[in-house]
């Protein structure tokens, strides 16, 4: 079993500069002018908000009918185009319990509320990304993420460090281990599928760590179109997993030049490919960049659920692919090295691929 020290040194990969509490700012009516705010407000010469017409939407994939034998064969024929052709879908009939949602739901939704004093007592300390507050703050003059959140290691449980899972609400833990759990199954049953799509066999090694980050999106009446709830960025993990738990949109993908808003789904959690399963498929499936824009009007609340290889893990092209002679476009490189480099920075479009793709340097 490994010492709780060497679980912190793991994943304390990147630091982040401390930044006010969004929430806090946010529910300060007085305080509300854009001067106020300036540290949000994006440059006028980096909006490029040509958003796609509503009639482009994800696929929506059903993981009932991929695991039935007598539907599987159309299903994963569905899911390898998503893959292929958008890098982000929804998936339905996902088979987690009603009352793991709302359980999560209630505990997530009663922490954002407590007073802020309450909420920092499971703070981020210096130097490490888990806990309530932010991340990818690199210099004092970046434009700010209109965001809270609460990250948390979650997977393998030897990996887990206690001190910032909140106490409060007294079921809290609980029911992110439950959430926790659900998620891991919903995610080995697609990775198993998507491994048969490509041919390959995929070490379960390459998807069992997992990270969850809450995420808290304050209104912004006065300057709704000018801030941003998190900037453009892939996600650096081989699968995604994310609830929109309170139904309201914000989420955007990038294709063709265009944002595509993600319509939440009562019932159905969205999935995107991550940067490692684009190193691992040799760029067959992509990374998509995307972004969360704010509501005038109603607070946002999401939770990810990252999925990544074993940190000392070595990632590279799997063999299975480069096996009828492709060249290989991205280096093999430590899990844990890529994660310092990335979240020690500003989240800045495919960040990760930069620094894997063969040639890049
Ligand atoms: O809030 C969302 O819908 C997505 C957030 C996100 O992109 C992330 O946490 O990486
Ligand atoms: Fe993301």
């Amino acid at each position: 079993m490994e010492t709780k020290q060497s679980a912190e040194a793991k994943w304390s990969h990147g630091k982040t500069i401390p930044v006010r509490n969004v929430q806090a700012l946010a529910s300060d009516a007085a305080e509300l002018t854009e001067e106020a705010i300036k540290r949000y407000i994006r440059p006028a010469s980096t909006i490029d908000d040509v958003v796609a017409h509503s009639d482009h939407s994800i696929p929506i994939i059903d993981l009932a009918r991929l695991l039935d034998s007598q539907t599987y064969r159309l299903e994963a024929a569905r899911l390898k185009s998503a893959c292929e052709e958008w890098g982000f879908f929804q998936v339905q009939n996902h088979g987690i319990p009603d009352t793991v949602l709302e359980n999560m739901r209630n505990n997530m939704e009663h922490f954002f509320k407590l007073p802020l004093d309450e909420k920092n007592r499971f703070a981020q300390l210096p130097g490490d990304l888990q806990g309530y507050g932010h991340a990818f703050v690199e210099s004092e003059n970046q434009t700010l993420d209109w965001c809270d959140r609460l990250y948390l290691v979650t997977q393998p449980p030897h990996d887990r460090e206690m001190r910032p899972w909140p106490t409060t609400p007294a079921t809290f833990r609980e029911s992110i281990e439950s959430y926790s759990c659900e998620l891991m199954r919903v995610t080995g049953s697609l990775m198993g599928i998507i491994a048969g799509n490509l041919g390959v066999d995929l070490d379960r090694d390459t998807y069992t760590s997992q990270a969850l980050r809450m995420s808290y999106y304050p209104a912004c009446l006065v300057a709704p179109d000018k801030v941003l709830g998190i900037s453009p960025h892939s996600d650096i993990c081989v699968l995604t997993l994310v609830w929109e738990l309170n139904l309201v949109e914000g989420l955007q993908i990038k294709r063709q030049n265009a944002w595509v808003p993600v319509k939440p789904h009562p019932k159905a959690l969205v999935v995107n490919v991550g940067d490692f399963l684009e190193i691992l498929t040799n760029g067959k499936y992509q990374s998509i960049e995307h972004r969360v824009t704010i509501n005038p009007h109603k607070e946002r609340m999401s939770i990810s659920a990252f999925h990544l290889p074993k940190l000392d893990m070595s990632v590279g092209p799997l063999s299975g692919i480069l096996a009828g002679g492709e060249l290989k476009k991205y280096k093999t490189l430590r899990v844990d090295e890529v994660a310092k480099v990335v979240f020690s920075s500003k989240l800045d479009g495919k960040k990760t691929k930069e620094y894997a793709m063969l040639g890049s340097e």
